[in-house]
């Protein structure tokens, strides 16, 4: 993982495994159900990086030899998984698997096709209180959309300091508006991309990651 000398606080995880799964997702002959698969496998391996940081409490343990009174663990209800969806759930299922006892929040976007401009039909947030939030969506394009779902937790009581952002491909054009919204979220990609093109989809991208996820179009 590398800090992106262009953008702030935007970090860019190069594991080659990433990588080698994100060509096969971008790949249009990719199947729902590989590209589904993928998206898991990428998350459980990108989750792994960006939880490097966590911070840890210790509790009692007996193992079969002695006892450890300080044996390290995660507060795992200390953490909430919050998937963009439709998308993002797709990239929550895997962090789940490796934090079984986050909690779990929702913002249902969609982007106007006009527009472009995300349109809210879900929020539900487990209690902010002490909790550290990893906002996922595969795809930040004009970044409108992660920059929402960040002002809903910031209007819950959840500061930037305590928000990381989950996304498979950004565009520069959405990493420069966040970066002015959201300067204090750290933002994990596997690939900053080129640019976006006219209907503001990431070029080369892997195209609408939603519909390629559910299969629905
Ligand atoms: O950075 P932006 O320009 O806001 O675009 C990115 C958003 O667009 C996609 O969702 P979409 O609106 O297609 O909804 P879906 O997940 O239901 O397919 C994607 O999953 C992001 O949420
Ligand atoms: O390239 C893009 C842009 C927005 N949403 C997607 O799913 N893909
Ligand atoms: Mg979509």
């Amino acid at each position: 993982m590398f800090k992106h000398p262009d953008f702030r606080n935007l970090y860019v995880v190069d594991h080659p495994l990433i990588q080698h799964k994100l060509s096969h997702m971008r790949n249009k002959e990719t199947s729902t159900k590989s590209f589904r698969a993928l998206l898991n496998e990428i998350s459980l391996l990108m989750g792994y990086e960006i939880t490097h940081d966590l911070p840890l409490t210790s509790k009692e343990i007996e193992t079969p030899i002695t006892t450890i009174v300080d044996a390290p663990v995660l507060e795992g209800r200390k953490i909430a998984v919050v998937p963009i969806l439709r998308a993002g759930q797709g990239m929550s299922d895997g962090l789940l698997e490796l934090m079984p006892s986050a909690r779990v929040g929702h913002v249902g976007l969609y982007r106007d096709e006009e527009t472009k401009k995300p349109v809210e039909y879900l929020v539900k947030l487990p209690e902010v209180e002490g909790r550290t939030f990893i906002v996922c969506d595969p795809m930040l394009a004009t970044g409108h959309s992660a920059a929402y779902a960040c002002d809903v937790l910031n209007k819950a009581g959840v500061k930037d300091e305590d928000i990381r952002m989950l996304v498979l491909v950004g565009a520069p054009e959405g990493m420069k508006l966040f970066g002015e919204t959201h300067p204090d979220v750290k933002v994990y990609v596997a690939s900053l991309d080129s640019h976006l093109n006219e209907k503001a989809y990431i070029v080369p991208g892997l195209g609408d990651a939603g519909d390629r996820l559910f299969g629905t179009k």
